[in-house]
């Protein structure tokens, strides 16, 4: 699924709150809202500040031992560099088995010898070297005739390998053998052999051979039985589907496992010895771990977590405040409140704990039996794993994104174009989304999703490269005949809109401007044909909060979970102090959710957002509920945050004065002309050029939705000065900010923290870490003297995120920090470890 924590796929932190990195809880992944480990490579303690070297280990990271997942999963640097790991003990994966701990699902790192033991011990087998044929689901052959008997798959090789590497190894070894591959990134590579005696000697050789500090291991490809596909009706370059694969997986920049909660050193493997370690993990086990714990329990589990994180705040302030300068009183108050840095007042529930998620992003790939599935990877593609399985024991997924998974999955089982294999970065079908949106009213609230759900968008993601225009277009009239049929069958489902989406790139994640293709929705009972009729619908969905009506594009960021997103959004007003006196800046504002559903209660709001789609849809918003006080800024939030708040906070404080806008380091609006220009063309967006809306440079391209409620006036009283517009005076400056999972960029940090105007600030985030992160460096009281940054120092590629904003702390400009006030949590992702969380930040 996808992200918010999912959509932010984002970077690659691994626990993403939504299934798919995009909403993330902004994943992880991706948000699918969502959260995290980082990777096991050297992270931050030993090397801190100015690169140098640290004696011990960090006290700030020592919270991290209560993260649910600290040592759950084995450290592979420590394991790849005989033992030794520069983290010591502050890192949060285990130093071998002695340190190693149950997971939260009650599982251990299946690359564990505890993991490996159970697994004997279910399987009833003897200790013999059979129970570690950890296996690889998917075979990568590039030979049609190769037979799958004379197919292995060797463990334990060393990840910066390429293919060329292992076949000089295997060359070294006298080895002889007919192909062998490896993908750089993996441990684990594939041979195949011209004959069994081959294979033998080939086995016999290479058995328990070192390689650094691990022992080789040779493991049969699963699934061992695969049918091959007739692959005769398929262009030639698409050959490859010949390959026997099974799965297809994250590659290194993969948002499912982000979303499903993953972290990088999570491997699913697999064991021709027992299926016993492919049983305990499951699309269910990966996609939602907190499954097994009542719903109380996960909120409990989750507090228990998020105070952790929080307290990492104080530690890091604390630690980073400028010898010579007092502590704040938030910092010296914090011991009578364990540590935290301000009041946390527990979590609100999801109204909905099952089947909450208005969007799904299935992969496509193969099952551990080699059927072509259409659902959740079991896995990490570095490590080999990329099977596939259906998402039908996931409780966040709806039963309709369940039921077009399944269609689309039957569907697949006839298609003559292949699946993607992100080992060879070929084929054709992708990835389904499904997204949902719910009808207005009361029917919305009810305790499962499906009947208030009355608009799907589905949407396909392909790869066209190389396929002919005619193989295309036949391919999608019978996917679109596919659905329709499918959602006509028993008990109806809605079918908004079908589109397709071409991504040619070799990433998990398609960029924002991969070309999308409206498909037309044929008419019931109609064949499919030229004649099928059906109509070619605009590409997108409504669903409601606090009553508005909001208009989601194919690929804009929207809260998963809409029902507590409504109540996330509320708190965040409420926390805010807001009044008719206040300008809002709602920063990250995918479609204007949050200032759209605050806007009654402020002056003006100025969004800002980098997704051009989402902009447009803002606009919409606004238009399609009547909101008339907000304007929208297409562009990084970093490229334009300083200049806006010059442009708004250094207004002239004489009541009715026009600000002069020339003064503006982006040239948001110049003058009073170019900024009726600007209205002019956010009212009538067509009349803009794409390039602007493209361009993300700054706010001059920007799309912008100042609208007036009269020729003359803005809404809410503004006075006319010269007879076009005037900007009414603001007396309180708020911004709630809403990032994605890796936080605000430091540009914005220092624009927000220097703007002495701007008293409160809410943050939202799906990520904690990040936000205690960005905390840090927006509560550190400065020092008199500023230190420069180094820009050729590389130590910070090794350190933490808190270690990170603290060393960005001592660069900040001299000026008052804000105080951590109170936080609150909100669940919008039941069964996984992600939660949003909201801090209210004062001065
Ligand atoms: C977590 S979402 C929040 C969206 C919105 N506040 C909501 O609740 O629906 C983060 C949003 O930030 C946007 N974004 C990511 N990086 C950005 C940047 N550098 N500047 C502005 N917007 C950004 C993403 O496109 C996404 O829409």
């Amino acid at each position: 699924m996808a992200s918010s924590p999912e959509d932010q796929t984002s970077a690659k932190q691994t626990l993403n709150p939504s299934i798919n990195g995009n909403d993330a809880p902004c994943p992880p992944q991706e948000h699918v809202g969502d959260e995290e480990l980082k990777p096991s490579v050297p992270q931050s303690t030993d090397v801190i500040e100015s690169g140098e070297k640290r004696k011990r280990s960090d006290p700030a990271d020592s919270d991290n031992c209560r993260h649910p997942l600290w040592k759950t999963s084995l450290c592979s640097y420590f394991r790849s560099h005989s033992g030794s790991c520069s983290h010591g003990d502050a890192c949060r994966y285990a130093h071998g088995e002695e340190e190693l701990r149950q997971r939260p699902d009650n599982t251990w790192d299946p690359t564990s010898e505890r993991a490996k033991k159970l697994l004997k011990s279910e399987s009833g087998e003897k200790c013999d070297s059979k129970e570690d044929d950890v296996m690889m689901t998917e075979a990568v052959v590039d030979d049609d005739c190769a037979d799958p008997g004379l197919s292995k798959c060797l463990l334990h090789l060393p990840p910066k390998w390429h293919s060329d590497q292992l076949r000089d190894f295997l060359g070294q070894q006298a080895i002889i053998y007919k192909s062998a591959k490896k993908k750089k990134g993996m441990m684990i590579g594939f041979v195949t052999f011209e004959s069994a005696e081959q294979l033998k000697n080939a086995m016999e050789e290479l058995e328990g051979k070192s390689i650094g500090n691990k022992n080789l291991k040779v493991g049969d490809i699963l699934p061992r039985s695969f049918e091959k596909k007739n692959n005769s009706a398929l262009p030639l370059h698409q050959s490859t589907q010949k390959n026997m694969e099974t799965a297809l997986g994250g590659d290194d920049t993969d948002v499912s496992m982000s979303s499903f909660g993953l972290e990088d050193g999570d491997a699913v493997c697999d064991s021709s010895a027992s299926d016993s370690v492919l049983k305990a993990r499951s699309a269910r086990d990966v996609a939602t771990p907190l499954a097994h714990l009542t719903y109380t329990d996960q909120l409990e589990h989750k507090k228990n977590s998020l105070m952790q994180t929080l307290k990492k705040l104080t530690r890091n302030a604390r630690k980073a405040c400028p010898n010579g300068v007092s502590l704040p009183e938030w910092i010296l108050k914090s011991r009578e409140i364990g540590g935290l840095p301000c009041k946390f007042e527990g979590i609100l529930e999801s109204p909905l704990v099952n089947g909450y998620r208005n969007k799904c992003e299935f992969s496509v790939g193969y099952s551990l039996q080699g059927k072509p599935t259409v659902g959740f990877m079991l896995g990490n593609f570095r490590e080999g794993i990329t099977a596939v399985e259906e998402p039908a024991d996931c409780p966040n997924v709806s039963m309709i994104a369940r039921r077009y998974a399944t269609i689309f999955q039957e569907f697949l089982q006839h298609s003559g174009l292949p699946l993607w294999n992100r080992f060879n970065n070929t084929g054709f079908w992708r990835q389904l989304t499904v997204r949902e949106g719910r009808k207005p009213g009361k029917a919305a609230e009810a305790k499962i999703s499906e009947p208030s759900i009355s608009e799907v968008l589905v949407m396909v993601q392909v790869c066209s490269k190389g396929i002919d225009d005619e193989i295309l277009n036949g391919e999608f009239e019978r996917l679109a005949q596919a659905f329709t049929m499918g959602a006509t069958a028993s008990s109806p489902l809605p079918l908004t809109a079908l589109v397709v989406q071409d991504h040619k790139g070799i990433s998990n994640v398609a960029s924002a401007d991969a070309p999308l293709r409206p498909l037309p929705i044929p008419k019931e009972g109609s064949d499919s044909g030229p004649d099928a009729g059906g109509q070619i619908v605009e590409a997108r969905i409504h669903d409601y909060i606090s009553n508005l009506r909001f208009c989601i594009s194919p690929t804009a960021f929207f809260q998963v979970n809409t029902l507590a997103a409504e109540k996330l959004y509320s708190l965040a007003g409420d926390w805010a102090g807001l009044g008719p006196d206040t300008l809002l800046f709602d920063v990250c504002c995918g479609t204007g959710t949050i200032g759209l559903t605050l806007a009654h209660r402020v002056g003006m709001v100025v969004g800002i957002e980098m997704n051009a789609s989402a902009v447009s849809d803002a606009q919409r918003n606004a238009e399609l509920n009547g909101i008339k006080n907000c304007r929208f800024v297409c562009a990084k939030a970093e490229d334009v945050m300083g200049s806006l708040l010059k442009e708004y906070l250094s207004v002239p404080q004489r009541q009715n004065e026009v600000p002069d806008f020339s003064q503006s380091d982006d040239k948001v609006i110049s003058n009073s002309e170019d900024k009726m220009e600007s209205i002019n063309n956010a009212l009538n967006p067509e009349g803009s050029s794409s390039h602007e809306l493209e361009s993300g440079k700054g706010a001059s391209g920007c799309l912008e939705n100042v609208q007036r409620e009269s020729k003359n006036e803005l809404h809410n009283g503004c006075s006319s000065k010269d007879g076009n517009i005037s900007v009414r005076q603001f007396k309180n400056f708020v911004a709630i900010v809403d990032p994605p999972r890796g936080g605000l960029h430091p540009i914005v940090i220092k624009a927000l923290r220097t703007h002495a105007c701007l008293r409160r600030l809410v943050y939202i985030s799906c990520n904690p870490e990040s936000l205690v992160a960005n905390a840090i460096e927006l509560c550190t009281p400065s020092a008199d003297k500023t230190e420069k940054g180094n820009k050729n120092n590389r130590g910070w590629r090794n350190m933490s995120s808190a270690g990170l904003a603290r060393h960005r702390a001592k660069s900040m400009p001299n000026s008052e920090p804000f105080q951590p006030v109170k936080a609150m949590a909100v669940d919008l992702f039941p069964h996984t470890p992600h939660c949003e969380m909201v801090m209210l930040l004062e001065r």
